[in-house]
Order: structure tokens, then C-alpha cells, then sequence
């Protein structure tokens, strides 16, 4: 069994973060490892606000982990602010470990800021190179670059500029296209087109959270990254389009709809 690794923060209503993290490598197969950066109160309706955890707390965290378990894959979600970024990078390049993903969380569809503006420049500057996979959604490309995102076309033209700034490959998410939900990976050589059917539903929170643990676990799994990208879009579609309606705002989606259809539970 693999062994994946978590850097993220808490929702404590099981959509978004570590929640969604953890749920979505058991259900790849993987044994889940989780470091918590801040611990924030939010649920289905939107982000109420946060502590960070103290930069010796997390390298504390990432040392626990890794000088005891042999980690195969690493998923990065929020990091807020300068310090924990500077913090992750440093253990990222003690550690070296094989897959690193990372999701530049920015805001939270409910509108809350999960990084602070001050920590944009860091983030560009000392995460992003560290990447092997980044998956900005349109939002979040658009201020990595400080282009426009209208069209796909727009979307590879940032894929490659975010890939020119280090990434070694950019997945931009397509959840906020107007037209449906196509995502775009530029692999440093060739771009991929992944067309998405859009759901309509409530329960898309922690999409992004979703899709970029769900590509970490595909990836220590052995498979390549297009094929990765593919499964896990799939993987998500289907827990947005099973997903049961839970809380009074946007619901997580549903994280075990294939395996619990096989057990005979649904
Ligand atoms: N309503 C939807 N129907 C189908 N796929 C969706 C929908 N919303 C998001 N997705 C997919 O979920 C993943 C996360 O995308 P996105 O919502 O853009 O990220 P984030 O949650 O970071 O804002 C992408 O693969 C996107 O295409
Ligand atoms: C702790 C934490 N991390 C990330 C998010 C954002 O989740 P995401 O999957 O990008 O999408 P929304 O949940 O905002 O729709 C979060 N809310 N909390």
C-alpha cells in the first residue's frame, strides 16, 4: 500500500482540506498521512475564520512523518502565509520526496481568503518550482500570471506561462468555466485536454482539494500523469453526480460511491 501525505488545513464539516484528502486516498487504496498548517471553522456555508499552526509546528509535523514512514507521494493544499510556505519548501528539499502536488489554494468558493495577498509572491516564487503537478483553478492561474482566462485558449497560454515559472507540469482546473468543466494540463511537452460535462449541483465543495489528492494518490500508484489526470477527473465527476445532500450550503461531494456500490452498502 502506498503511502500519501497530506500538508493542509482542517474544515471540520468533512468537505474541504485534510478531510477531503484523507477520504480521497483510502478510497485510491492508499494509507493516508495528514500535517495540518492551519486549523480553520467552516462548514458547508463558508469559511469563518483561522489560526495558523506555528512554523516549528508543522516542520515538527513533516519530521514525525518522515523520519518514520516512507512517504510515496505529497499533496501541498493551504499554506496562508509567507512563514508556513518557507517552512514546507525547506522540509520539501530535506525530504525530496518522489510526487509532489500541489493545489495553490487561494480563496475558498465561499469567498474567504485562505492565503494572505502578501503570501502570492512566495508562493510563485519558492512552492511553485518545487511542483511536479500544480492545479490552479481559473481564479488562481489568473493571479499567478496576472492574465485573463477567458477561453481554453487562455488556459494553455497560462498553463505554459505557470510551467515557464518552474512547475514541471500544470493542470488548470475548469470547475469555474462558464461553458462546462474542461481542464487543461500542459506536461511541460504536450498539452491534454480533459472535457468535463458540468454537474449541476450543490455539492462542490472541495472539488479542487478532491482532484489534486486524488492525482497524488494515482501517481505513487505507479500510473503516468495523463492517465492520472483522467482518473481522477473521473473520480470527482462521479462523487459530484452521487454526492447525498449534506449541510445547508455548498456539500462535499461523495468519496466512496464506487466502493460502496461494490460492498453492496448503496
Ligand atoms: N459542477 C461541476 N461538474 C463537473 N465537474 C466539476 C464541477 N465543478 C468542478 N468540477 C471539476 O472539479 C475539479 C476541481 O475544479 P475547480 O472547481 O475549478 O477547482 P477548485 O475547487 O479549486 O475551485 C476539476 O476537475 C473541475 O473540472
Ligand atoms: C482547509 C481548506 N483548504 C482548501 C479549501 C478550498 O477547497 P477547494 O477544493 O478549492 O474548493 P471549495 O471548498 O472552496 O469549493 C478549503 N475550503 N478549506
Amino acid at each position: 500500500m502506498k503511502h500519501v501525505l497530506s500538508i493542509a488545513g482542517t474544515d471540520p464539516s468533512g468537505g474541504a482540506g485534510a478531510a477531503a484528502d484523507c477520504k480521497t486516498f483510502c478510497a485510491h487504496g492508499c494509507f493516508a498521512l495528514n500535517v495540518i498548517t492551519a486549523v480553520v471553522s467552516q462548514n458547508t456555508q463558508g469559511v469563518r475564520g483561522y489560526m495558523d499552526v506555528t512554523p516549528d509546528l508543522i516542520a515538527d509535523q513533516i519530521d514525525a512523518v518522515f523520519e518514520d514512514i516512507d512517504v510515496d507521494a505529497v499533496k501541498i493544499g493551504m499554506v496562508s502565509v509567507p512563514e508556513t510556505i518557507r517552512v514546507i519548501a525547506d522540509k520539501l528539499k530535506q525530504y525530496t520526496p518522489r510526487v509532489v502536488v500541489i493545489d495553490p489554494v487561494m480563496v475558498a468558493t465561499s469567498g474567504h481568503r485562505l492565503l494572505v495577498p502578501e503570501a502570492e509572491q512566495t508562493l510563485r516564487d519558492i512552492l511553485l518550482p518545487l511542483a511536479d503537478v500544480l492545479t490552479p483553478n481559473i481564479p488562481e492561474a489568473e493571479v499567478l500570471t496576472g492574465k485573463e482566462i477567458h477561453s481554453l485558449a487562455d488556459m494553455e497560454a497560462v498553463g505554459r506561462e505557470i510551467a515557464a515559472m518552474g512547475a514541471k507540469a500544470v493542470l488548470v482546473k475548469g470547475g469555474h468555466r462558464v461553458e462546462d468543466a474542461t481542464d487543461l494540463l500542459f506536461d511541460g511537452t504536450d498539452v491534454h485536454y480533459f472535457k468535463g460535462q458540468r454537474v449541476e449541483s450543490t455539492s462542490t465543495h472541495g472539488t479542487g482539494c478532491s482532484l489534486s489528492s486524488a492525482i497524488a494518490s494515482n501517481l505513487a500508484n505507479g500510473m503516468k500523469l495523463s492517465d492520472a489526470v483522467a482518473a481522477a477527473k473521473h473520480y470527482v465527476f462521479t462523487g459530484i453526480a452521487h454526492a447525498e445532500p449534506i449541510g445547508k450550503g455548498h456539500g462535499p461531494i461523495h468519496h466512496f460511491y464506487e466502493l460502496y456500490k461494490k460492498a453492496g452498502l448503496i
